[in-house]
C-alpha cells in the first residue's frame, strides 16, 4: 500500500515544479528562512533588493521558492511575482508588534489579487527564539486571518535560526498541494 502510494506520489509530483513566493516586511527573516530550508544553515543576510530564487526539494516535490525584498519601496513589485504561485509564505517578525498593522494591510491587499485566488497561505510567526516574541495566535489575531474569505491558510510558529517549525509549515503546504 505504501509502495503504491509513493509511486503515485512520485508520478504526480516528480516533474512538477511548485512555485512559492515568500513575502513579508523587511527584516522579517525571509532570506534567512529560504537558506535555512535550502542548506540547513543560518546565512548572513543583507536586505534583499529584488529577489532570490532557489529550488528546494522536499518530500519529492521541487519547490521553486522566490524570496522577495520586503522594504517599503519594493512592495509594489510583489505583484509581478504572483503568476502561477501555488502558495504564499508570509513571514512575520514576531518581535515587531508595532508594524503588525502594516503587515496586515500588505497581506489583505495581496490576497485580493486575482492571480493569487487559488494560492494557499502559510504564515510563519518567525523569531520565536527571542524572549517576548508574540505567539502564533496573537499574530493571527493581529493579522485578521480569520477574516480572509475563501482561503486555505495556516499559521506556524518558527525560528529561522534554530529551524524549529520550518518543515512543519512546509508539511502543511505539501498537504494543500496534494489536495
Ligand atoms: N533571533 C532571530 N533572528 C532572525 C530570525 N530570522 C531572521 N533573523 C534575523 O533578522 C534579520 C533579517 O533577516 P533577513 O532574512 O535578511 O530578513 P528579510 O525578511 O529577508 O529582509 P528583506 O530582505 O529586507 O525583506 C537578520 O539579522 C537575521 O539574522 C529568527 O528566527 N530569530
Ligand atoms: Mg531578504
Amino acid at each position: 500500500m505504501g509502495i503504491v502510494f509513493s509511486g503515485l506520489w512520485n508520478r504526480l509530483f516528480s516533474k512538477t515544479e511548485v512555485k512559492i513566493i515568500i513575502v513579508g516586511l523587511d527584516n522579517a527573516g525571509k532570506t534567512t528562512i529560504l537558506y535555512k530550508l535550502l542548506m540547513n544553515q543560518v546565512v548572513t543576510t543583507t536586505p534583499t533588493i529584488g529577489s532570490n530564487v532557489e529550488e528546494v526539494e522536499y518530500k519529492n516535490i521541487k519547490f521553486l521558492m522566490w524570496d522577495i525584498g520586503g522594504q517599503e519601496s519594493l512592495r509594489a513589485s510583489w505583484k509581478t511575482y504572483y503568476i502561477n504561485t501555488k502558495a504564499v509564505i508570509m513571514v512575520i517578525d514576531s518581535t515587531d508588534a508595532n508594524r503588525l498593522p502594516v503587515a496586515k494591510h500588505e497581506l489583505h491587499q495581496m490576497m485580493e489579487s486575482e492571480q493569487l485566488q487559488n494560492a494557499s497561505l502559510l504564515v510563519f510567526a518567525n523569531k520565536q527564539d527571542v524572549k517576548g516574541a508574540l505567539s502564533a495566535s496573537q499574530i493571527s489575531e493581529a493579522l485578521g486571518l480569520t477574516h480572509l474569505k475563501d482561503r486555505q491558510w495556516h499559521i506556524q510558529a518558527c525560528s529561522a535560526l534554530s529551524g524549529d517549525g520550518l518543515f512543519e509549515g512546509l508539511d502543511w503546504v505539501v498537504l494543500q498541494i496534494a489536495n
